[in-house]
């Protein structure tokens, strides 16, 4: 590997079954050590990017490049990584122990063994290794399929919805023991799943997928607030679009009053545009400030409730309240923005 190359590099890669495109003109990059993301809703390509990652689907275009050589036919296993799709495929005739050491045949007879322990001690999985995958629970067997990939030691660890088995607590501990992991052993990983906090949790790269095309490929921050596209910006963190006239002085107007841009707009004045709100953009107005909402709907959220809201002209938007100050459907609210920063796009782009 080259001191500049990435560990994987994938340049406008294109897939299709039987000619009908599944993934477009997609490009991504992961460094040593670095976890990525591929987010996005079901059918959106996710799973086969990934598995053209892992060498099981063969691209119709495009280059997937390894430690800075070119993998893009290369046979799955001579790619050196490790895999943990959703249905485990651990063997039900071998013990904890055996599962592990499976991957590991290629290493001398010597080194398996202490290679082995160190994989199921690394799981916390000691006490459970003589044990058959039957036996065990999903979580735990989860944890398996996580060991027998990490045993081999491979740089880049491919995860395809791991933990969709699992119940909500199990799934956020497992999935923080197994970044912390993937980070001390400096284990780079590419995680595909269509949940958010997932994706936001384990990931320090997130690309967000729709319809076979990677709109974005950038840390959670940056998706939320500098989404370089339209859906990006709905499908990350909720957000709704305004519409919006552009004023001189990198100003708009919207139905919320006029807000000032940060950063100079690339639109003409006049322009019609969508602003991005997100829920938090938005506060309940006090006396005369702000603009009268009808409540359309309440989702309780804990501390917090997601009321989405519908102006006089029809434009919906979010906004989230305290759960205590809670509205009910069919209540009219005033409302009005709180905006750190303006996001805008043209207003034919699509979402
Ligand atoms: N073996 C296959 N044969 C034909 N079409 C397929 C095959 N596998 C996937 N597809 C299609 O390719 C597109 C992308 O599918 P893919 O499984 O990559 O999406 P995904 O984002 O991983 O979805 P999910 O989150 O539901 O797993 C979909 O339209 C899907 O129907």
């Amino acid at each position: 590997m080259t001191a500049t190359a990435p560990l994987l590099d994938v340049a406008q890669l294109h897939c299709a079954y039987a000619g009908h495109a599944a993934v477009v003109d997609a490009s991504l990059q992961l460094q040593p050590g670095e976890l990525g993301c591929l987010l996005g809703p079901s059918g959106c390509g996710k799973t086969t990017l990934l598995r053209a990652v892992a060498g099981l689907h063969v691209p119709a275009a495009g280059r997937i490049r390894l430690r800075g050589r070119d993998a893009t036919t290369l046979a799955p296993e001579q790619r050196g990584l490790g895999f943990v799709f959703q249905d485990l495929a651990l063997f039900p005739h071998l013990s904890v122990a055996g599962n592990v050491l499976f991957g590991l045949h290629r290493l001398p007879r010597g080194e398996r063994r202490s290679r082995c322990d160190e994989a199921l001690a690394m799981l916390g999985l000691e006490a459970l290794a003589k044990r058959y995958p039957h036996e065990l629970s999903g979580g735990q067997q989860q944890r398996v399929a996580l060991a027998r990939s990490l045993a081999p030691r491979p740089d880049l660890l491919l995860l395809d919805e791991p933990f969709s088995s699992l119940d909500a607590d199990l799934r956020v501990r497992l999935r923080e023991e197994l970044r912390a992991l993937l980070k001390t052993l400096g284990i780079a990983a590419l995680l595909v799943t269509h949940d958010q906090e997932e994706a936001f949790g384990f990931a320090d790269t997130v690309g967000v997928m729709r319809a076979g095309r990677l709109l974005q490929w950038a840390p959670g921050f940056e998706l939320y607030h500098r989404p370089a596209d339209p859906f990006v910006a709905s499908f990350v963190g909720e957000g709704r679009l305004l519409p919006a006239t552009v004023l001189a002085g990198d100003r708009v107007r919207t139905a919320l009053g006029e807000l000032q841009s940060a950063l100079p707009l690339a639109f003409p004045p006049g322009t019609d545009v969508r602003v991005l709100l997100r829920p938090d953009d938005l506060v309940a107005g006090d006396g005369d400030s702000g603009i009268e909402a009808t409540v359309d709907a309440v989702a309780f959220r804990g501390a917090e409730s997601l009321h989405t809201l519908r102006l006089d002209d029809g434009t919906v938007l979010a906004a989230l309240f305290p759960s205590h100050r809670q509205k009910a459907p069919g209540e009219r609210v005033r409302v009005r923005t709180d905006l750190a920063h303006v996001v805008v796009f043209a207003s034919d782009a699509g979402t």
